[in-house]
């Protein structure tokens, strides 16, 4: 029995001994070995470690050329597979500097992301790589996210049920500058303004400014004001909270709607002039009809045209960066000069009846069409009559179906003809009513001195 445990000790210790050894060789090496290892697990104190997951994209979609192993996964209907390289260990080279990932799972079952790279690199790796890394990561996972389209609730809604201020669905939304019809040295413009604005974020810090930008786009109904937004939604990955002015009763509400907007996102506000309250014409109104006191506007009690300038230029706005406001209108002679002097509104952009060059745009978009001899006429046509782009999309698609090209170009220019000399009788009957009005002021003022 005692040789028994005289023996076990003795093994035991031995034991001991060699992981003794074997923890002081790794030291051993550890201190000789050229080698750094960076570790990133995936949870850290029991929270989701962010950088884990920008790893994770990055090396997903790194060099997915070279990879033999690759995932595919459709985050978005519309933008078909994303592929992400699935292998355990990547090598990846910046500056110069060769660096190893190595994906590894903890005896916990988390996963960790192991960085290992030369001694030398030490400086490249924790000054600049990393960060480089972090950031490429990120900007793919945003180019990846499915956008979403906020609407808010009205306020009725917002209290106990923890509901939150807004509702959101996917936002999948086909259009693009490419089919939006319009001048193309316009859109040219405001696709270079929107590529500034995006890559602006050293610029606004620069000048110390908040990275917001603001476009009212006016024009008459149906001639793309909609449309151009989601265009820009889709074409800088943003998200868009549709704000509905009916439905807020008052500044704070605003106040707390807006700052619950995440940054990378276009706040619209649709037909401004419409809006309760904030036209100088309405104000006057409500004045006349006795509905409120001066000094109301002062107060939290309303919405007003003061609380939503408050917010499009002062500190609130600046609780999220990269952020685009839009308002749209039928009716800018109708604003209150206020809401849209330069400055605030950043670029007016309007949308107006179709051109020539519009129309080749949509031709190209629903028919396909480069030429046709009926053009010509629908230049000369288009240039004296006022129609818009949603008209002509209309027509040309109606017909489209019957994948007959002649017949709905035919279409168009008849009902372009009726629209024309509608218009001119329209304009002629505009005319004779001055005449007449003239001509009776002359009268009446003639008799007032026959008087
Ligand atoms: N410039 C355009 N280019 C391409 N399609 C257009 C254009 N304008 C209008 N359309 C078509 O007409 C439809 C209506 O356009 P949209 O809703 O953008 O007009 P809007 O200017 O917002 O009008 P409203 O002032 O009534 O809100 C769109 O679905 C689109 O298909
Ligand atoms: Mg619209």
């Amino acid at each position: 029995e005692h040789l028994k445990i005289a023996i076990k000790e003795f093994f035991l210790s031995t034991i001991q001994q060699l992981s003794f050894v074997q923890r002081f060789s790794d030291r051993v090496i550890n201190f000789f070995s050229p080698y750094v290892v960076i570790s990133f697990p995936e949870y850290e104190e029991y929270r989701f470690n962010h950088a884990f997951a920008a790893i994770d994209t990055y090396l997903g979609a790194k060099a997915i050329g070279k990879a033999h192993k690759i995932r595919a996964s459709q985050v978005k209907e519309s933008k078909g597979l994303v592929l992400k390289r699935d292998e355990a260990k990547v090598r990846d080279v910046y500056q110069g500097l060769n660096v190893w990932w190595e994906i590894v799972t903890a005896t916990d079952g988390d996963r960790i992301h192991k960085l290992t790279f030369h001694r030398r690199g030490l400086e490249i790796v924790t000054g600049s790589y990393i960060k480089y890394v972090m950031e490429e990561g990120k900007s793919i996972e945003a180019k990846n996210k499915k956008m979403k389209l906020f609407t808010n609730n009205p306020s009725l809604n917002w209290d106990n049920s923890k509901k939150s201020l807004w509702r959101h669905i996917d936002f999948e939304h086909p259009a693009s500058f490419q089919t939006l019809a319009m001048d193309p040295v316009k859109k040219e413009d405001i696709l270079n303004d929107l590529e500034a604005f995006s890559n602006g974020k050293e610029y606004y810090k620069k000048i110390g400014k908040a990275w917001k930008r603001g476009y009212l786009l006016y024009g008459p109904p149906g001639t793309g004001k909609s449309t151009m937004i989601a265009a820009m939604a889709n074409h800088l990955n943003y998200n868009i909270y549709d704000l509905e002015l009916t439905a807020i009763q008052n500044n704070s509400e605003l106040r707390k709607l807006l700052t619950a907007t995440s940054s990378r996102s276009i706040i619209v506000i649709e037909d401004i002039d419409c809006s309760v309250g904030l036209t100088g014409k309405r104000r006057k109104r409500d004045g006349d009809l006795g509905v409120k006191k001066d000094g109301e506007d002062q107060n939290q009690s309303r919405l007003t045209l003061s609380g939503l300038l408050n917010f499009i230029d002062g500190i609130w706005s600046a609780c999220g960066q990269e952020r685009i406001i839009i308002f749209t209108t039928n009716h800018i002679e109708k604003l209150d000069p206020a809401l849209i002097r330069r400055g605030r509104m950043d670029m007016h952009i309007e949308l107006s009846y179709c051109s020539f060059e519009a129309f080749k745009v949509l031709a190209k978009n629903y028919l396909d069409l480069d030429s046709h001899p009926l053009f010509g006429e629908i230049k000369s046509l288009l240039k004296e009559t006022k129609i818009a782009p949603a008209d002509v999309a209309e027509k040309l698609m109606a017909e489209s179906h019957k994948v007959d090209v002649d017949g709905s170009l035919k279409d168009l220019v008849e009902s372009l003809e009726k629209r024309k000399k509608h218009q001119r009788d329209h304009k002629l009957s505009g005319k004779k009513l001055r005449i007449f009005r003239e001509l009776f002021r002359i009268m009446s003022h003639h008799k007032q001195k026959v008087n």
